[in-house]
């Protein structure tokens, strides 16, 4: 494999600087060959050694994974515009010296990176590592889709001395990252939990409801953070393992910056792009699962029936038809939802399909869909100005777009809940859920706390 990655690579490099001389700027190489099989959670743990630069991406309903370490380069900003990172992706991708002769949606250079809830927030300490928009090109990434097993290195050329230490990282690498390594270490477990501020959220919830029966907003979503403790440092490939083998219907990511790491397993797209085919979902509207089967059917059923739950969805389906009629044709939304069952509850769905106008990109959708009313509220300003004003959580990345694109327009994002921020001994956890007039406050704290769940169990509490 090694030797007929060479040629490519001295290739790539000798492109790279032949357009470094003239332009002056670092030039990206990228160069992808297909793989025998690799396990995407050993590789992770491999990437130990990149410690502070690993990224993880898993689709469960397609058995899609990207798993990436190093970074040959990132994209921020320090305030949030995903089309300003749309301009500089597109100027890192001109020149760049691509070798993939398979161009399979998620290999050769891919972005993955996220951004912040809400930039006009000030942010706290808890959220130092994370900038309002990060997208990270991984200096090796993993791909595996269809069965199929892809690795990407990605570097960037500044000079003439950047090539000797550019091949040796990329043989020493592989190596390392492919040797054989048995099992995974033991994921954490919980010594000490704490429901942060949970009486005043409460209250918050009532202060909401008022508001919305006073006519200043129909739907505020509100979220809370309960912060964990462990004896030691917790295992993240452990982590994500268990995530993915637990939540079905969900994607579950991580984004790793020095000592803190961003995870979760949301079950929520906000968008996919796939030559041209765009997918979007409303989810929005909770009721628990049954312990029978029989319990489970009357409690989805009762769900679909449920006028609250309904208006919380139908604010969400509104509101993305309407933004994606206008960058799309060939709009596709049924009239009613179905149920999208997950391990612990069950949601309210409806697809959203259309076909995306020349001319735009995945970030220019994610721009306009974030944040949804699954995760702000309607109508979009006063929701937002009562959260920003009320509630007493930094939401950090928590609710905000996370996902990849490629060098090809495809890409995914999905919103970032059902997640943790992971600090050493520490982690910090995100629920939250949509208020309407008629929210009680004690079944939106009971929703918030199985919404916990998944993240709670994983990270080793009950
Ligand atoms: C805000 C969250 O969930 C949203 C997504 C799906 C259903 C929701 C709900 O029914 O309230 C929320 O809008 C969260 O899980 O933290």
């Amino acid at each position: 494999m090694i030797e007929t990655q060479i040629p490519m690579l001295e290739q790539a490099l000798e492109q790279a600087l032949s357009v470094w001389k003239v332009e002056n700027k670092p030039q990206l190489i990228s160069i992808t060959e297909k793989m025998d099989a690799i396990d995407p959670f050993i590789f992770f743990d491999r990437g130990t050694k990149w410690k502070g630069k690993r990224i993880f991406w898993s689709s469960s309903q397609e058995s899609f994974f990207l798993v990436g370490v190093g970074e040959a380069i990132s994209i921020d900003s320090n305030n949030q515009d995903f089309l300003q990172t749309e301009e500089q992706w597109k100027s890192l991708l001109k020149e760049a010296s691509i070798y993939n002769a398979f161009q399979v949606p998620g290999t050769g250079p891919v972005a993955f990176g996220g951004g912040s809830f809400d930039p006009d927030k000030k942010s706290t300490k808890l959220w130092k590592e994370f900038k309002e928009t990060q997208f990270r090109i991984p200096s090796y990434l993993l791909t595996i889709t269809n069965g199929e097993t892809y690795v990407t290195f990605n570097a960037m050329v500044a000079s003439d001395e950047d090539t000797v230490s550019i091949r040796q990282d990329m043989l020493l690498a592989k190596q390392y990252l492919l040797a054989e390594q048995k099992g995974l270490p033991a994921g954490p477990s919980i010594v000490q939990k704490e429901e942060i501020a949970s009486d005043q959220w409460k209250e918050l919830v009532e202060k909401a409801t008022n508001e919305i029966k006073s006519g200043q907003a129909k739907k505020i979503v509100l979220a809370r953070e309960m912060r964990v403790d462990f004896e030691e440092d917790a295992s993240l490939s452990s982590i994500l393992y268990q995530l993915h083998e637990s939540q079905t219907n969900s994607f579950i990511f991580a984004f790793e910056n020095e000592r803190d790491c961003f995870l979760g397993a949301s079950p929520e797209r906000l968008v996919r792009l796939q030559d041209n085919e765009l997918l979007s979902t409303c989810l929005a509207g909770t009721a628990p699962r049954g312990v029978t089967r029989e319990e489970d059917e009357k409690i989805g059923a009762a769900l679909l029936a449920d006028e609250k739950n309904r208006e919380e969805h139908d604010f969400v389906v509104q509101m993305i038809r309407n933004a994606v009629e206008a960058c799309c044709e060939q709009v596709h939304v049924p009239s009613d939802p179905v149920l999208y069952p997950l391990r612990n509850l069950q949601h309210l769905y409806t697809p959203v399909q259309a076909v995306l106008k020349k001319g735009y990109s995945i970030l220019d959708v994610v721009q306009r869909l974030h944040p949804t009313p699954a995760l702000g509220g309607l109508p979009r300003e006063e929701s937002m100005m009562f959260i920003r004003e009320f509630e007493q959580l930094d939401r950090g990345w928590y609710g905000a777009p996370i996902g990849w694109m490629d060098a090809y327009q495809n890409g995914e994002f999905a919103v970032a809940i059902r997640s943790a921020l992971l600090q050493g001994k520490s982690a910090s956890l995100f629920a939250g859920c949509g208020v309407v007039k008629d929210s009680e406050p004690e079944a939106e704290y009971q929703e918030t706390m199985i919404k916990f769940t998944p993240m709670l169990s994983v990270l080793g509490g009950s």
